[in-house]
């Protein structure tokens, strides 16, 4: 609703007064920041002249040092009050040309007076006068915008609820320091904003929805009761956005005891770490750190000397084999095993029984020459009966065995100096040859003494091996647990032993082999992060959050993701339900399950289209934004194909899209169709599980790669029969058709996939 001249007059005064506000300030704070920044120079400079140096006696030494002390204490002082200003400083300069974005009325129960409580990314304070000009978003009373309509309403504070009327709601454009519009809404965010937010074109990166958070989302971002958080949504429904400004939304909330390091996000890829990196610091934030399981399983796995399958080569196999073929349907059972619970339960097992024996311990040499033997280290372990977790009698076992190469190594020194003192060329140099015996007898003991801190002390990798090659070790403790194993598992045994021989680790070997690695050598817990939040969620086994469970044992966890976009084969194993099970997995009493229905990304036509490929699936609300009808064509051959692709392509780009990706389905299918499509389109980017960096443009890649990122439009490649047929491909056309945010051309050769014929 456009409000009226005289009040629009006055909102435009204020913009303009904030604004002047905020530039003195800025100058004040300029001001500040150069005389601290030459304050923390001069005594740097000058920390040597303020210094009393005075060694003469004991006295005067420890003036000295308490004097040094001093100086550092001013030093770090000042270099402290230097960042504060620098930081007010650089918030205010990114806020100064678009100071708030909304404002909200507000009558506290048994108050007279109504409150106006303007609200922009940071929060702004006259110096002069102390009143609050500007509200964090994040604000406790902040969140009454995104959560009431007009009406009765109540924000929680630390202390208490508190609890009065919204009177208000209104919305500011302003950029480059000047109002562009305003309007008021009733209900909830103004679905004017939304609907303009919306219909804008598909950005390089991905931008954060501050402006325009909706009521469900928030419940997300600001939930700070529940150890874990589960998020079921939709397609486009805003899990990448929400997960972000939650982070947000907590590094300001606790920013007295958190920080940016305490956070971590795994993302699927680097060109998705990429795409929303710009969310962050759009806020205002440090950006936390970001990485991938894959890289995880890397960096511990990387000593073993195995050639390791990532997650797209293992589902690039899985879309191109065939449904039958004795070698696939193998591989799909190995996958969905050993990314199950019950082979979980199986490893905890096994964990529990190598307590007792089977861990084969290995020699501690030197070259040829044994220090400690296997059997030595076993006698210690096994010897007498502990009931300690194994990587904590790995610790003692470390203990005893670095005690020993103490010993080990002084007599080595001992020995070498002995030789060197022989030799007549050395003759009278003592002190020296001292340095020189200590210095090797030191190299030839420091890796045996690093393993130990490792607590390497058995072959991890033959251990894995072993619980395939021995005909009976698992099926004994299955039994024992009530369970069963797969119908073929001795071949499936046998399959995974041939392929850990040829030193090749399969994607759905990779976490269980890291989780008895930390079985054996110790978890590694990485107690600093405090929160995890994981995206794209459904793509992680139980096996993965068991695991991530115990690297982060401090964390709370948001998880997010969208069962309907499960193409892992393990996810499609389970389907619904699948996050309940995640959440009994987490073992937390304090976890919760939200979902959100309702999609923001595609227009209503295309997110209807999309909805219509998986009858029965998770629930999906289109935003009520317009625009054309996805476009089915077919093609009588390649050629035609190919043309016909390069044609829509080009007419996207007249249309003014700024970002068209041609979607195949897997990178088999896309670097044929990319060296088909090169020479009809010279500036057609081809986008692979490697690619570091995300630009707009023209691009063609496989739709699990595209997953999670957004174009304006969307050409699927070759929506046939032939390509999209199977149960395990539905979900995979379904990511692919959610990604456009205006719109979808569709091709195929010969029949449609019958997933698309209701359409
Ligand atoms: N409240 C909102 N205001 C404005 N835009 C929004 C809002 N919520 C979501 N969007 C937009 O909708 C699009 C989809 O959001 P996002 O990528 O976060 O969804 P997602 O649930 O992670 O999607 P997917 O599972 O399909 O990858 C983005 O362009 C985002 O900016």
């Amino acid at each position: 609703m456009a409000i009226d001249a005289q009040e629009r007059e006055q909102e435009t005064k204020r913009v303009q007064s904030v604004r002047s506000r905020m530039k003195e300030r800025i100058a004040e704070l300029r001001e500040t920041v150069d005389e601290r920044r030459s304050e923390v120079t001069e005594i740097g400079r000058s920390f040597w002249d303020d210094i009393s140096v005075n060694a003469d006696n004991a006295d005067d030494i420890i003036e000295t040092a308490a004097s040094m002390a001093q100086q550092e204490h001013v030093l770090q002082g000042q270099k402290r009050s230097f960042q504060v200003a620098q930081d007010a400083l650089y918030k205010l300069l990114r806020v100064v040309d678009a100071p708030y974005f909304a404002r909200i009325d507000f009558k506290e129960l048994g108050e007279q007076a109504r409150e106006e409580i303007y609200i922009g990314l940071t929060s702004f304070i006259d110096p002069k006068t102390d009143e609050m000009l500007v509200y964090d978003w994040r604000a406790p009373i902040a969140a009454l915008f995104y959560d009431y309509p007009l009406g009765p309403a109540t924000y929680r504070t630390p202390e208490m609820d508190v609890s009065g009327e919204l009177e208000l709601k209104r919305q500011y454009i302003i950029k480059y320091g000047e109002l562009q519009d305003v309007f008021d809404t009733g209900l909830s965010i103004g679905d004017e904003m939304l609907q303009r937010m919306l219909s804008r074109s598909a950005d390089e990166k991905m931008s954060s929805i501050v402006t325009t958070i909706q009521r469900e989302q928030n419940q997300i971002i600001r939930d700070d009761q529940h150890k874990v958080l589960v998020v079921q949504g939709a397609a486009g429904s805003g899990k990448t956005s929400v997960a972000l400004q939650r982070i947000a939304y907590l590094l300001y909330k606790y920013r007295t005891t958190l920080s940016a390091d305490n956070m971590i996000l795994f993302s699927p890829n680097s060109l998705f770490s990429d795409y929303v990196s710009r969310v962050l610091p759009e806020l205002g934030e440090a950006t936390m750190q970001q990485t991938t399981f894959q890289d995880y399983l890397t960096f511990k796995l990387s000593d073993l000397g195995l050639q390791l399958e990532d997650p797209y080569d293992q589902l690039e196999f899985i879309l191109t084999g065939t449904t039958g073929d004795p070698a696939y349907e193998m591989r799909m059972q190995s996958i969905r095993y050993k990314t199950s619970e019950a082979f979980l339960h199986i490893m905890e097992a096994y964990g529990e029984q190598l307590k007792t024996s089977g861990l084969a311990f290995v020699d501690f040499a030197v070259g040829s020459k044994v220090l400690i033997t296997g059997a030595e280290l076993s006698e210690r372990f096994y010897g007498k009966a502990s009931i300690l977790a194994l990587g904590e009698r790995m610790e003692q076992l470390s203990e005893w065995v670095l005690e020993r190469l103490d010993q080990v190594q002084a007599d080595a020194e001992k020995r070498f100096f002995r030789k060197l003192m022989r030799e007549p060329k050395y003759m009278g140099a003592e002190p020296e040859l001292k340095k020189m015996a200590r210095a090797r007898a030191h190299r030839a003991i420091a890796p045996l003494k690093e393993r130990a801190q490792k607590l390497a002390f058995v072959d991890v990798l033959s251990l894995y091996k072993s619980m395939f090659a021995s005909q009976e070790l698992l099926p004994q403790i299955s039994r024992q647990l009530g369970e069963t194993l797969p119908a073929a598992w001795p071949a499936l045994a046998a399959y995974t032993g041939e392929a850990l021989e040829q030193g090749i680790l399969r994607y759905e070997d990779a976490t269980p082999l890291v989780y008895l690695k930390g079985l054996v050598e110790g978890q590694l817990r990485v107690g600093t992060i405090r929160y995890c939040l994981v995206d794209e969620a459904q793509d992680y086994s139980p096996f993965h959050y068991a695991y991530l469970r115990k690297l982060f044992p401090r964390a709370r966890f948001t998880l997010l993701g969208d069962w309907n976009q499960g193409i892992f084969a393990h996810a499609n194993a389970g389907d619904t339900g699948a996050f309940s099970s995640i959440s009994e997995l987490m073992q937390e009493a304090e976890t919760t399950t939200i979902r959100l229905v309702k999609s923001y990304r595609s227009t209503r036509e295309i997110t209807e289209f999309a909805s219509a490929i998986l009858p029965g699936g998770e629930p999906v609300e289109p935003f009520a934004r317009s625009g054309p009808p996805p476009r089915l064509t077919q093609a009588a051959d390649e050629d035609e194909l190919h043309r016909r692709i390069a044609a829509a392509v080009q007419a996207r780009l007249d249309g003014g899209a700024g970002s068209v990706a041609v979607i195949c389905k897997t990178e088999r299918e896309t670097a044929r169709a990319h060296a088909a499509l090169k020479p009809l389109l010279p500036s057609l980017a081809r986008i692979n599980k490697d690619t570091l960096h995300y630009e707009a443009g023209v691009m063609i890649l496989p739709a699990y790669l595209a997953k999670g990122l957004e174009f304006d439009a969307v050409i699927l490649y070759n929506a046939g029969a032939a390509v999209y047929a199977e149960a395990r491909e539905r979900k995979l056309l379904y990511t692919a058709c959610t990604r456009p945010l205006h719109e979808l051309d569709i091709f195929y050769l010969g029949e449609l996939s019958p997933f698309l014929a209701g359409s």
